[in-house]
């Protein structure tokens, strides 16, 4: 058959893009809007504490491999609608109980979190009550000051992109022994799955998702966390139940 007369190639309506098959990485545009960036600010403001990390007895404390600030959010219709963004992309099949309560990470200059993987090693931070590890992270760019330095994500132990059209999105300038840098850019989300089958295919921490939040050298940076676990949380530990 011929071509259609006057025959455009559409461009998909979807904005998605696979950044890396395994691990599992997909790039994700505007994955929130500027009214929800504005909600997410304004509620969390004045709520920033020092994050905490869990030491190996699982017991949480002040890190210095992780100098930002951090805040765990109430659920309220716009919280509940990311939620349910966040769920609905991850197949139907993950339920809401399985979800953390989402995390706002704020850094000032100079700040930053050193590498680290989503997953925990400890089996405190994994039991029956947690839901056991964490299979997907979605980190969003909820806003940054307007001529921010820094304040990258990077993945030491992925390959440098070969198609340089990833260059908006990833700075290309980084030396290619650092790994792909995500620029911070607003709005916008990186999601990844953080485990992978092992041996007897049973579910394991994948190393290769090692990451870190670079230092903001100038301005600001405000994050979030989006992380889902294997099976359900204990109620308590669910966004309903944050004052
Ligand atoms: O700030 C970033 O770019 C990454 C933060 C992060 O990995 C985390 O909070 O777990
Ligand atoms: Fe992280």
């Amino acid at each position: 058959a011929s071509i259609p007369e006057n025959y455009t190639c559409p461009h998909h309506l979807y904005n998605i893009q696979v950044f890396s098959q395994d691990p599992l990485i997909i790039y994700i545009p505007s994955f929130i809007t500027e009214t929800e960036a504005q909600h997410l600010q304004e509620i969390s403001l004045g709520k920033f504490q020092s994050s905490q990390i869990a030491d190996r007895s699982g017991k949480e404390q002040k890190a210095f491999t992780r100098t930002s600030r951090s805040t765990s959010l109430a659920t309220d219709s716009v919280i509940r609608c990311i939620e349910e963004r966040a769920l609905a992309f991850q197949g139907y099949e993950t339920q809401r109980e399985q979800l953390e309560p989402l995390q706002i990470v704020e850094y000032e200059m100079g700040q930053n979190y050193r590498p680290h993987t989503d997953w925990f090693t400890s089996p405190s931070q994994t039991t029956a009550e947690f839901g056991g590890n964490r299979i997907s992270s979605f980190f969003v760019y909820v806003g940054t000051s307007e001529s921010i330095i820094g304040g990258g994500t990077q993945f030491p132990f992925l390959d440098a992109p070969k198609d340089e059209r990833w260059c908006g999105v990833v700075n290309c300038d980084a030396p290619w022994e650092e790994g792909v840098t995500f620029r911070p850019i607003a709005r916008n989300a990186v999601f990844w799955r953080n485990m992978k089958a092992g041996t007897d295919s049973k579910l394991e921490g994948d190393r290769r998702t090692l990451h870190a939040g670079l230092p903001v050298q100038r301005g600001w940076k405000l994050g979030m966390n989006v992380w889902t676990r294997e099976g359900e949380l204990n109620a308590k530990y669910r966004s309903d139940n944050i004052e």
